[in-house]
């Protein structure tokens, strides 16, 4: 759909969590949308009073009431509704959405998976109904072309694995049963829940490996592997927990296929991503977490070793910009026909 030009209406639920409120920040800076409405609990009475400002004090200049979450009510009102709540209670809350057929992007793992056995092994929970899961898209947006009207953001780790694969696994230089993935995230990835190893004392001057052969983004990504390379068997993927608030380095090695030189990686790169404007190619240089800081950017460096044979490959994003609000706010953009830029920051924060 084409609405360049159009002004528009838009809803966010959980925009008191981390990755909404960075989304509400990033929309009232969208030249297209005249009007965000937010949205709490349906049946929870201090909803009904709460502000935004409630939950996130930073935001203390906007008066914004949270408004009760009612599906038809919210369909008459907005053009698109974001979606910021965790998995398991996003399928059922968005179903009245989907089944209307209504604009949504949805920032949760609920819809991201085609095959509901897969979701109901990796996030064990009871998955939506497989007509439901038929109606969305996978939204990495590097790779998403006329996008249906639910669109399911990928998860953090997930985008930045996939696009600093992507490349060499479209070309086939990589040995397809090599791949190994070491994925740190900062503690926002996590949200705004208070957990063990979110504490301070804990994660300060730490570093904390779990979730380690049972990461739920793990099937995303061969779901999208799949799409450019069948025969890739599996991944080896560990996530590590650093002590930093926002960002995910995700650092990949593989073994290379023959006939394997720089000047070919560095095609690969060039070709998949010459017209992605928020992927930044560093070429052999190794990009940090605070070069993509407050941005959409995902920065990817990689070194080819000849005695190893390994390629290495270092991909870096915000996890609550490109992990999260700001690759919403690109395939809204995509989902509108808009400039894929329109509203995201040109520049990351620095220093
Ligand atoms: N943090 C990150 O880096 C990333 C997060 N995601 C995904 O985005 C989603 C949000 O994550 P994040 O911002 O971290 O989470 P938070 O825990 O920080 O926020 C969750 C939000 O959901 C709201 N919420 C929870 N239950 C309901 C309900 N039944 N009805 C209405 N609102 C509800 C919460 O409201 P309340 O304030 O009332 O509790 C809060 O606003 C998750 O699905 C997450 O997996 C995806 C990529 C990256
Ligand atoms: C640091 C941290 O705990 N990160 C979260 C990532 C959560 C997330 O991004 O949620 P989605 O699954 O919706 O993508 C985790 O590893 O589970």
């Amino acid at each position: 759909m084409n609405l360049e030009g159009e002004q528009m209406r838009v809803g966010i639920l959980g925009a008191t969590g981390y990755s909404g409120a960075v989304l509400f920040s990033l929309l009232t800076q969208h030249p297209q949308i005249t009007k965000i409405d937010l949205y709490g609990h349906a049946n929870r009475e201090p909803d009904r009073r709460r502000s935004l400002v409630d939950e996130v004090p930073a935001y203390s200049n906007i008066h914004a009431q949270l408004l009760p979450f009612i599906p038809q009510t919210i369909m008459e009102t907005d053009d698109c509704l974001f979606c910021a709540t965790p998995a398991g209670i996003t399928k059922d809350l968005m179903e009245p959405f989907i089944a209307q057929n209504f604009p949504v992007i949805d920032l949760s793992g609920d819809y991201r998976l085609k095959d509901p056995l897969q979701y109901k092994k990796w996030y064990h929970k009871e998955p939506p109904a497989e007509q439901l899961l038929t109606k969305a898209d996978y939204g990495l947006s590097e790779f998403l072309n006329h996008p249906k009207n639910y669109i399911a953001n990928p998860g953090c780790y997930a985008t930045a694995t996939l696009l600093g694969l992507a490349p060499l696994v479209l070309e086939k230089l990589l040995e397809p049963d090599s791949i190994i993935v070491d994925a740190k995230s900062g503690v926002s990835g996590a949200g705004k829940k208070l957990q063990p190893s979110n504490q301070y004392t804990f994660i300060n001057e730490n570093a904390f490996l779990y979730k380690i052969n049972e990461h739920q983004h793990i099937p995303e990504i061969m779901q999208q592997l799949h799409k450019w390379d069948p025969t890739i068997p599996t991944i080896h993927f560990t996530t590590t927990l650093i002590p930093v608030t926002r960002g995910i380095m995700a650092t990949i090695y593989a073994k290379a296929a023959p006939q394997i030189s720089v000047a070919k990686i560095q095609e690969a790169y060039l070709h998949s991503y010459s017209h992605s404007p928020f992927v930044r190619l560093r070429n052999e240089t190794f990009p940090t977490i605070q070069d993509v800081k407050g941005s959409n950017y995902c920065d990817i460096g990689f070194n080819y070793n000849p005695q190893t044979n390994v390629v290495t490959v270092v991909a870096v994003i915000d996890n609550l910009l490109k992990g999260a609000a700001g690759q919403a706010v690109q395939n809204f953009n995509k989902l509108y026909g808009f400039e894929e830029t329109t509203g995201l920051p040109a520049l990351p924060s620095f220093p």
